[in-house]
């Protein structure tokens, strides 16, 4: 399997090297050249197959050969043995035909484990083999920043930086972080919002001359294809325990920087037949805008209680722009620069082609609180603020009531006790193997947004 970047200028990269590359080299993502497809009659064989036997058959689509069956059906095992629950994702029926698919029983607590305990194992394995130490700069709203320290905590090659907006992230979040005293990790509490931390974690992959030109830069954000891949199986194995591929499903993502929904686009384009995806926005409705509206333009990044989903300029949105400009590097790369300047739009026949698969709707913390009341009462789930813009967004957004919605439930609501006891909850007790958070040790720098003294702190505390 090759990939090409959505920019087109950078050269074509096997699976290992888009795994330990990044961002690609002229600033795009790397997405695969052409993507593998699975027939009815394949997807339709997958009825009540344990989780880790969909992830290795979807996985080794787009890894092919790279890694040997048993070393990647091995580390396909040890990833998805680390969550709390066999069947891995659960899915629970709400009503009729809505469903929750559970995405937070993994050691972090949001959706985010999926991929991540997954990646950690990919380059303890590429990184391994090579013998080669990296170093990782990542950004994180919340969860990214944790799933990604555990998941790459026990890998001895890895030096581990992670970017938070100070102050904005919750306190669940920020201890997850901070509380790991690991010698290879460091948390930078960034006096910023989470654009900017994105920012120069993206600056620092495009000029790596910081490094000395020795070491080797990694990412954990979704601007790593792996971080796609491993999601687009929750997908597959959602959609067959409700009667895929013999039925059309639809999807309710809450989403900010799109890597989730998009590995359900992706999923779509292997053969998943699906009817709708929704795209749930909290107030920083930039996603909301461009979907109903065709308006792609930035607004200030406003501070909500789904902080994992205040971001503003969502990376992977990149990567559907490519393909639906039918991989035309030059016109994406065109147009993102206009859209740093100014609010531009895509041409029409494209966006009209984008809205035949995905609605969307923006929902303000008022209607988030309401949403987290009136869900409990009615089933007795009892959803963190992200999963319940999502929620929302399904019901609002429902295009036929007699096809399957599966709205993802990305996060514990554990995680997020403001928006929780808002709603008039006490709030949620954390699982067991967290139960002392609070009274552990934390460390952490806070720092300006300032990519040269960032990168000064990478340079000065690497080992
Ligand atoms: C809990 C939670 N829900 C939803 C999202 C949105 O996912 P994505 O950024 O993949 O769109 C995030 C992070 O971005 C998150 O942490
Ligand atoms: N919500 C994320 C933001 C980073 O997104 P990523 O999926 O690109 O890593 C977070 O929790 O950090």
């Amino acid at each position: 399997m090759r990939y090409i970047s959505t920019r087109g200028q950078a050269p074509a990269l096997n699976f290992e090297d888009v795994v330990l590359t990044g961002l690609a080299s002229d600033g795009g993502l790397y997405v695969p050249e052409t993507i593998p497809q699975f027939s009815a009659e394949e997807i339709a064989s997958w009825a009540g197959l344990p989780y880790t036997d969909i992830a290795y058959k979807v996985m080794h689509a787009f890894i092919g050969d790279e890694i040997p069956a048993d070393t990647l059906k091995s580390m396909i095992e040890d990833t998805y043995g680390t969550f709390k629950h066999d069947a891995v994702t659960p899915l629970k029926q709400l009503d009729s035909n809505h469903y929750l698919l559970e995405l937070f029983h993994g050691p972090t607590l949001a959706f985010k484990d999926v991929a991540l305990q997954m990646l950690g194992r990919l380059l303890d394995h590429f990184l391994g083999k090579r013998n080669e130490h990296a170093v990782i700069m990542g950004a994180t709203s919340g969860d990214t920043g944790s799933a990604a320290i555990e998941g790459c905590k026990p890998c001895d090659h890895v030096d581990i930086f992670i970017l938070h907006p100070y102050n904005r992230v919750s306190e669940v979040q920020r201890r997850q972080m901070t509380t790991v005293l690991a010698d290879n990790v460091f948390n930078i509490a960034v006096e910023g919002n989470f654009d900017d931390c994105q920012a120069i974690v993206k600056e620092s992959f495009n000029n790596q001359d910081f490094l000395g030109g020795k070491t080797r830069l990694v990412a954990v954000n979704s601007i790593n294809w792996a971080r796609i891949m491993a999601q687009v199986v929750y997908y597959f194995v959602s959609a067959v325990a409700v009667g895929s591929p013999h039925r059309k499903v639809s999807f309710s993502v809450p989403s900010a920087n799109f890597g989730d929904v998009f590995a359900g686009y992706i999923a779509y384009k292997m053969g998943l037949p699906v009817n709708q995806f929704v795209v749930a926005t909290n107030a920083n409705d930039i996603l909301h805008r461009v979907i109903s509206k065709n308006d792609f333009s930035k607004q200030p990044l406003l501070h909500t209680l789904s902080p994992s989903m205040d971001i503003v300029v969502s990376s992977n949105f990149e990567r559907l722009l490519f393909d639906l400009y039918d991989n035309d590097g030059a016109a994406v790369e065109d147009l993102l620069k206009r859209f740093n300047n100014e609010p531009v739009h895509i041409e029409q026949p494209r966006w009209d082609k984008a809205r035949e698969l995905f609605d969307s709707l923006s929902v303000d913390d008022d209607t988030t609180i309401e949403v987290i009341k009136e869900a409990f009462e009615r089933t007795g789930e009892l959803l963190d603020p992200h999963t319940a813009t999502g929620y929302r967004a399904a019901e609002t957004c429902n295009r036929d009531k007699a096809v399957p919605m599966i709205t993802l439930a990305t996060a514990h609501p554990a995680k997020f006790e403001d928006a929780i006891v808002k709603a008039g909850f006490k709030g949620a007790p954390l699982p067991a193997h967290m139960a002392d958070l609070m009274e552990r040790e934390e460390r952490f720098s806070v720092l300006p947004a300032d990519a040269e003294a960032i990168q000064a702190f990478v340079v000065g505390n690497k080992r």
